[in-house]
């Protein structure tokens, strides 16, 4: 069994500012500068060895400027990917045998790493690639990881720790075993974080895993993969294979060794593969293990008694970061009349002035492009759509542009029907719906919009009067897995506010959390009796 000792106490690393003139945001763009003219062959990892993926040819492109080649992968074959699980199972003694303190240092290395000399590696490839201005880098590419990794060694160690009473003369011990077979991460598009805790936090717990990124993701996986071969991580433990995911699907999810799924991105996908484990479910070693984070629409819900200073700042910010494409991102908002009839103007004003571009090349812009061909189309069919109808108004936005680079202006879309698809589907990109109400029919809002949409990811309630922020807290209890009072609802820290959400949205396992690690180890029990009965007879039998 794993020895416990004390493991480093975690604290939440600091973000950076890039202030104009400063040093860290002139390392930085001289490091985007470089990155931006690499043209990197994206290679799979497998057994430590790198090569490109022997499929179709896919170019990763910066989607601010989407003519511009970042780097080129080849899409993994099936072949690619039973070599990425054969790799796997031949690391898998070794590392499972490590002990967890060695296993800890390498991820506490990474942290350390990512914190200091690879930074601007990491944060320059999450700006060109999934085109985040500066500031979202810096919380997702940097903190956000950085704190993934060295929280889940302390609740690594927590679980550890875990251990069963042993009465006079027997010693009971719990074993965290890793499970038997290998995990599949499937990480998405939109965090450099959440790419890089899925393969990271089964392996941590002892687990071999093959990891395949979003290939509009996958310059700064490229670059996470490289960070965690140079932290130490032994070869094989962590086999990336790149591109769309096909072969993926039809290898590893037929594998009678899958032993885990971790999986971040649309509910959509992740039906898709549950079902797929589903049908092969008896030609497992095991039962797999699946965990799945996936869409949101997630409310921002004001009350008559709500600031509306709070609020226009919770909207703009939590709706239009990241041009709105956080699973968290606000993408409906119920707000009372006499709140908004003083605040409109202002809010659609600060919305239309917010800065967009190349990021890249402009730091000071508070937004980029969404992230491809794909969701750019998906945002101009639900614009057309909201023009078309009579009841919706464009308040702000609605124009669009991919001559250069995919870009989508804040949009602000108004409708009396709280039923709208504006209320019930995510577009995953930086458009809001706003539902206004009479200041009276607030108990009547929050039963509505309780349970309007399939998702339950996050949550605001914007609100000075106790009562009210206590009437949503009980009403929306299963409407969102995070739930906010007074605050946008995007931008959850580790360790501060376990992240993920039900219904729709997910299995709650709560990333960077022991709730998530504990799916990761299959405990063995080991009783030991020292001076153990020679006789099978009990008092009651007699002599
Ligand atoms: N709840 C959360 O914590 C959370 C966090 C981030 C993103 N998300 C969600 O993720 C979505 C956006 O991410 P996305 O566009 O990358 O999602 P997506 O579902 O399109 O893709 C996710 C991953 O699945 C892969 N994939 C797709 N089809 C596959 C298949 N048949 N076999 C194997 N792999 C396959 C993709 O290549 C990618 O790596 C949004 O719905 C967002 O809400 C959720
Ligand atoms: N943890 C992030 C969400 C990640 C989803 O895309 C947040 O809370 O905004």
């Amino acid at each position: 069994m794993d020895a416990v000792t004390n493991v480093p106490v975690p604290v939440n690393e600091p973000g950076r500012g890039y202030a104009p003139g400063s040093g860290e945001r002139a390392a930085l763009e001289a490091r985007i500068k470089e990155l931006a003219g690499a043209q990197t062959e994206l290679t799979m990892a497998i057994g430590g060895e790198h090569r490109m993926g022997a499929g179709t040819p896919v170019d990763v492109v910066e989607p601010h400027n989407h003519g511009h080649v970042l780097g080129r992968m080849g899409e993994a074959t099936e072949p690619d990917v039973a070599e990425a699980i054969a790799a796997a199972r031949e690391a898998a003694p070794a590392w499972r045998a490590m002990a967890f303190e060695d296993r800890a240092a390498i991820f506490l290395r990474a942290a350390d790493l990512l914190a200091g000399p690879w930074r601007s590696t990491v944060n320059a490839a999450t700006i060109l690639g999934q085109s985040k201005s500066v500031q979202q880098a810096e919380i997702d590419a940097a903190c956000e990881l950085i704190d993934f990794w060295r929280f889940n060694v302390r609740y690594a160690q927590q679980i550890h720790e875990q251990q069963p009473l042993s009465p006079p003369g027997v010693w009971n011990r719990l074993e965290y075993r890793p499970l038997e077979g290998f995990v599949l991460a499937i990480t998405p598009f939109n965090f450099t974080a959440i790419a890089g805790n899925l393969p990271t936090a089964p392996a941590l717990m002892g687990n071999v895993v093959v990891w395949k990124p979003s290939p509009t993701q996958q310059l700064a996986a490229h670059h996470t993969m490289r960070l965690l071969e140079a932290a130490g991580l032994p070869p094989g433990v962590i086999n990336m294979v790149t591109g769309n995911g096909g072969a993926v699907s039809a290898a590893a999810l037929r594998h009678p060794d899958l032993a885990g799924l971790h999986f971040t991105g649309s509910a959509a996908t992740f039906q898709n593969l549950w079902r797929a484990v589903g049908e092969n479910i008896s030609a497992y070693r095991g039962y797999p293990r699946i965990v799945g984070e996936t869409g949101g629409k997630d409310f921002v819900v004001a009350h008559p008694s709500a600031d509306p200073a709070v609020l226009k700042t919770a909207l703009v910010r939590g709706a239009f970061e990241y041009q709105g494409q956080k699973c968290s991102a606000a993408s409906r908002a119920y707000i009372p009349r006499s709140v908004w009839d003083g605040m409109r103007d202002e809010f659609c004003a600060e919305a239309e002035s917010l800065t967009m571009g190349n990021v890249a090349e402009d730091l000071s812009a508070f937004m980029g492009a969404v992230i491809d061909d794909r969701a750019f189309a998906k945002h101009r069919r639900a614009i057309e759509r909201a023009r078309g109808i009579d009841s919706m108004t464009i308040l702000t936005g609605g124009e669009l542009d991919d001559s250069r680079g995919y870009f989508v202006r804040p949009t602000v879309l108004e409708s009396a029907d709280p039923t709208d698809e504006i209320f019930t589907t995510e577009y995953f990109g930086p458009i809001l719906g706003v539902h206004v109400y009479d200041d009276g029919d607030y108990d009547t809002v929050l039963r509505q919009m309780e349970s309007v949409s399939e998702y339950a990811l996050t949550g605001a309630i914007i609100a000075d009067d106790r009562a009210a922020v206590a009437a949503a807290t009980e009403t929306l209890r299963f409407a969102a897995g995070n739930f906010y009072i007074n605050d946008k609802p995007t931008g959850s820290i580790v360790g501060q506010q376990p992240f993920g959400g039900a219904r729709a949205s997910g299995t709650n396992d709560k990333a960077g959390s022991i709730f998530n690690l504990t799916r990761w180890t299959s405990a063995r029990s080991i009783k030991e009796t020292f001076v153990p009965p020679t006789d099978h007879r009990y008092p009651h039998m007699g002599p």
